[in-house]
């Protein structure tokens, strides 16, 4: 497994009189070589879980494990260092992990602090701009000079130039532009499938990741109430309106497909590529004649 958490609770402020409890005696198991979304809605935990990965957070009860790091409710130790250089995780709001004073710095401080030359720093920077579709000539710009969509991707690209092992991201295509947000998601599948990195993404937007990700986990108020492939939400979408989340477009679209041609055992057609080509496969003859007609326009 990637990541293990076994009866794991979270409270903020525990010094203080006001408590926040953010998530309640969570199990989970993500398998390492993985994409796994995690959804719910606003507040029910989703960024507070994603910061006990990387051990911004620790547990305040249960025990959370990273690959062979293991990290129990109040025990304090010098584990974070290589569990930060194996786990890479890109914020919410990118603003809040940009520090340096320019973007190459910025894409440096990792490869640097995990002991790399400077030149194989500057190399991993300019290769994790190209990964992201950025201009080289942002590198000396300053990171808070950038358009929302440009400081995202640059936040994604210091993450990826260190090359973790677990790459953990919170709602990384908000603010990216529709053929952005496809590239990004085609990158993080190439880099679980290509190169088996663990890839965690939290998003609310269900719909573009579905295609991808082998396994989901929903929470609602703190509490994680499923954890499963897509197979088991086509089947059962009630999980997710159960949690306050509209019920995806291309569930919808499957589920009223496969009920039309009883299709029930088939693994769920998620794009509408995928779709298309099994309704034009199902009808044959029309399909070839479609073919038939298209060639004739040539
Ligand atoms: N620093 C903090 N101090 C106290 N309570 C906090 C803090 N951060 C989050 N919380 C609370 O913990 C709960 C979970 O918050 P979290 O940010 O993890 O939710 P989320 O699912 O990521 O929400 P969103 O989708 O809005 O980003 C919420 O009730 C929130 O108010």
């Amino acid at each position: 497994m990637a990541i293990q958490l076994q009866q794991v609770s979270y409270t903020y402020a525990q010094q203080s009189l006001w408590r926040q409890t953010a998530l309640h005696g969570i199990d989970l198991d993500l398998p390492r070589g993985s994409i796994v979304g995690i959804a719910g809605s606003t507040g029910s935990g989703k960024s507070t879980l994603l910061q006990l990965f990387n051990g911004i957070l620790r547990p305040t009860q249960g025990t959370v494990s990273v690959l062979d790091i293991t990290l129990h409710a109040g025990e304090k130790g010098p584990k974070l260092l290589p569990l930060r250089r194996r786990v890479g995780l890109v914020f919410q709001f990118p603003e809040q992990q940009m520090f340096a004073e320019t973007v190459e710095k910025d894409l440096c401080f990792g490869p640097l602090n995990f002991g790399m030359s400077a030149d194989e720093a500057k190399e991993r920077a300019r290769r994790a701009m190209l990964d992201m579709g950025l201009d080289l000539a942002l590198l000396g710009r300053s990171p808070f000079r950038l358009s929302g969509g440009q400081m995202r991707k640059a936040a994604i690209a210091s993450v990826l130039a260190a090359d973790p092992e677990v790459i953990v991201l919170d709602e990384p295509t908000a603010s990216l532009d529709p053929v952005s947000r496809t590239e990004l998601i085609g990158l993080l599948t190439r880099l679980c499938r290509e190169r088996g990195r663990t890839v965690i993404i939290v998003t609310h937007r269900m719909d573009e990741l579905l295609p991808y990700a082998d396994r989901w986990v929903l929470l609602s108020e703190g509490r994680a109430v499923f954890q499963g492939g897509v197979r088991e939400l086509v089947a059962d979408p009630s999980v997710l309106t159960g949690c306050g989340l509209a019920v995806p477009d291309s569930l919808r679209y499957w589920r009223a497909v496969a009920d039309k041609l009883g299709l029930h055992d088939e693994a769920p057609r998620l794009t509408a590529e995928g779709l298309a080509e099994l309704i034009l496969s199902r009808r044959g003859g029309s399909a070839a004649r479609a073919e038939d007609k298209g060639a004739g326009h040539e």
